[in-house]
């Protein structure tokens, strides 16, 4: 099952600058971790802002929450999930 997932990222300003820098390296090595399985197949920063879209493949709607709940950065993130489905017009179908 494919999602389209963007996520914000809310970290407080004042949270410590070695705790954030421990944060944000956790998160890019659970990130790539997820990538490598091949669940993660797209991660793109979204221009301008502290934010990302993401495409994940996985089994359901329980795997996608298990995953991103998971994430080191959950507590900061704003997360908007889209479940993707077939369009009849997709040539690629
Ligand atoms: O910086 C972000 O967009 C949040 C994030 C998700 C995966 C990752 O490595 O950082």
């Amino acid at each position: 099952m494919l999602y389209h997932v963007r996520m914000d990222v809310r970290i407080p300003h004042d949270m410590a600058a070695g705790e954030r820098a421990d944060l944000i390296a956790r998160e890019k090595a659970y990130a790539q971790e997820v990538q490598r399985s091949g669940r993660w197949p797209h991660l793109w920063r979204i221009a301008g802002e502290y934010a990302n879209i993401s495409i994940f493949d996985v089994a359901s709607h329980d795997d996608l929450h298990d995953l991103l709940s998971g994430l080191p950065l959950f507590p900061y993130l704003e997360i908007a999930v889209t479940p993707l489905a077939t369009h009849p017009s997709d040539i690629n179908a």
